[in-house]
């Protein structure tokens, strides 16, 4: 199996708070890969530190076996990230911003302006193109992200909930875009909350709580006959039972 990513011990603390407490993550190259876990499990410090974008205290990231720490250029040119929050630059259109990208990246204007009109189109932004990116509603930001993030063919790209707000003829969209990607043997890591959509895409899954990855592997393989859903919750307990306290909810004698 090559691996497109691999972690090893990966720790970061902020102050007494221990966001990611020695987390050992594998991708195999090829994968569709799902990070999951409960609000507060660690997935976006985790992907941060993978991609650069925080230094990690502790641990190490490989990228096609490369230390994605010691070798940043190599790496960050191999990998497309589509982070938390979506920090573009606003006062841009989605046209131009697409085009900077691609200057930044290396890329000839003349493949920069081809690449970018085809995913343009492919996001169903064409419309919209010379629209400033500060005008952009949710799922447009997320689609012009991702229309960035893929511009130099990465080999590994990283989504940091990528579906959020996102209308599900969009979603669709996305979801053949990165489906046709990992085809030809690129690799796809995103986290979400959404079960279901993780469980229809994913054929590998990391399954992340309290800072440590607690189940890894090939989906059927984490499912183990279960939704995964149910594994999901089996795996990182189903939290508060919801029967004691909140007893003047619903109450309406008041
Ligand atoms: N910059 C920061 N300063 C202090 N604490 C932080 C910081 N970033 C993250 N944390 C803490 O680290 C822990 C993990 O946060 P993180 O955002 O990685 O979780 P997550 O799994 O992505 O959660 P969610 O699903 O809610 O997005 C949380 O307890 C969070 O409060």
């Amino acid at each position: 199996m090559t691996e497109a990513v691999r972690t090893r011990g990966l720790v970061k603390a902020f102050g007494q708070q221990v966001a990611v407490a020695g987390v050992d993550l594998v991708v195999p190259a090829g994968s569709f890969a799902g990070l999951v876990g409960p609000n507060g499990a660690g997935k976006t410090t985790t992907l941060s530190m993978i991609t650069g974008l925080l230094r990690p205290d502790g641990g190490l990231v490989e990228i096609h076996g490369a230390d994605a720490w010691a070798e940043p250029v190599k790496v960050k040119s191999s990998i497309g990230v589509l982070p938390e929050g979506l920090r573009l630059f606003e006062r841009l259109s989605g046209r131009e911003l697409l085009l900077y990208n691609a200057e930044l990246r290396g890329i000839s204007r003349e493949e920069g302006a081809k690449r970018a009109a085809e995913l343009l189109k492919v996001m169903d932004l064409v419309e919209s193109q010379d629209k400033l990116v500060v005008d952009y509603s949710t799922g447009m930001r997320k689609k012009i992200g991702l229309a960035a993030a893929l511009l130099h063919n990465p080999a590994v790209l990283f989504l940091d909930e990528p579906f959020e707000g996102v209308d599900p003829v969009s979603a669709n969209t996305l979801t053949e875009v990165l489906r046709r990607y990992t085809a030809s043997g690129s690799t796809v890591i995103f986290s979400s909350h959404v079960m279901d959509l993780v469980e229809r895409l994913c054929d590998w899954v990391s399954v992340m709580s309290r800072g440590q990855i607690v189940a890894q592997g090939p989906t059927d393989e984490v499912r183990r006959g279960r939704s995964l859903n149910e594994a999901f919750l089996d795996l990182v307990g189903a939290g508060g039972s919801g029967e004691e306290g909140l007893s003047w909810l619903g109450s309406s004698s008041g």
